[in-house]
């Protein structure tokens, strides 16, 4: 490990912080995407995780691809067009199956620029807020390339075809209050208090159930390929399973005695 994703964990919440901050935290560093890959993994095997936040350090939240490597002909770029498929294969496009398989609510806090890959990164997290310095780009045409980082699924699905096709089709980027508009995030905080607000949101959260936390989650990501007759099928058989649990019974024991629960996950 490099350090190239910070983690830190307490009270059943991790931050990961992207931490490259000189390069604007770029995600073409294979220490960043494996270390980006491991993490999601251990999110979902380590059940005293109930929410996650993603950010970046320093100005940016992340830069997408390294433009100077692009350039240089070097790393994931070097080679022909079949060691260039190769290179996205195992590299950025590992990143994308491995944000979107993450089990528990995942928090983007878009700490500055999300460009390219760092935009479609923000996107297949489940909760955007940005900090009025955030701005959004999905400018791989304004490089000469397109989006081989699943940008072109998860972006239409985020803000809708005619959005999507305008950030795609310009290349220009969008501001945070622009952002907030389109509902591309939910809340725009001060750069100060961006983190606060990140992990206010992440406890609300975690308070939650949380096995009912990630079928929560899981039913909605499913929803996004299924039919409803699919997910209505899916969601009584997982509705079979939650009200079996202890944390059920706790629930509706908590809200008729008027007092907080206490989840065990169980
Ligand atoms: C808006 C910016 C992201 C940030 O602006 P600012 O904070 O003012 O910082 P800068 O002064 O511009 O940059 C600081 C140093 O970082 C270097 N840097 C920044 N971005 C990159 C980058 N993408 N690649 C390489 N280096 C970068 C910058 O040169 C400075 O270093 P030096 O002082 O040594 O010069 C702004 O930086 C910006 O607009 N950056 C470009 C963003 C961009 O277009 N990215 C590419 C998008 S396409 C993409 O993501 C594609 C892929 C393809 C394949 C696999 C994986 C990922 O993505």
């Amino acid at each position: 490990m490099t350090d190239k994703l910070l983690i830190t964990q307490a009270d059943g919440i991790a931050t990961l912080t992207l931490n490259m901050p000189e390069l604007r935290n770029p995600i073409t560093d294979a220490d960043m995407v494996d270390e980006i890959c491991a993490a999601m993994e251990w999110l979902n095997r380590d059940h005293s995780v109930r929410c996650a936040i993603l950010t970046g350090a320093g100005k940016a939240f992340s830069s997408g691809g390294n433009l100077k490597h692009m350039r240089d002909k070097e790393g994931i770029f070097g080679g022909d067009a079949i060691t260039v498929r190769n290179g996205y294969r195992a590299g950025i496009q590992r990143v994308a199956k491995a944000v979107w398989s993450v089990e528990v609510p995942l928090i983007a806090a878009v700490n500055g620029p999300a460009y390219g890959a760092g935009c479609d990164l923000t996107l297949f997290c489940d909760i955007r807020i940005a900090s009025e310095t955030a701005v959004f780009a999905e400018n791989f045409v304004n490089v000469g390339i397109i989006s081989g980082d699943g940008g072109a699924w998860i972006l239409p699905r985020q803000v809708g075809l005619s959005r999507a096709a305008e950030m795609a089709f310009t290349a220009d980027p969008i501001d945070a209050q622009t952002a907030l508009a389109w509902g591309l995030v939910s809340q725009v905080t001060s750069p100060d208090t961006l983190l606060d607000t990140a992990m206010d949101l992440a406890r609300r959260i975690a308070r939650n159930p949380p096995r009912q936390l990630r079928l929560t989650k899981r039913l909605m990501r499913e929803g996004t390929v299924s039919s409803l007759e699919q997910i209505l099928e899916l969601s009584a058989a997982y509705q079979g399973a939650v009200h079996q649990t202890a944390d059920h019974e706790e629930a509706v024991a908590a809200l008729l005695e008027r007092r907080e629960g206490k989840f065990t996950g169980t």
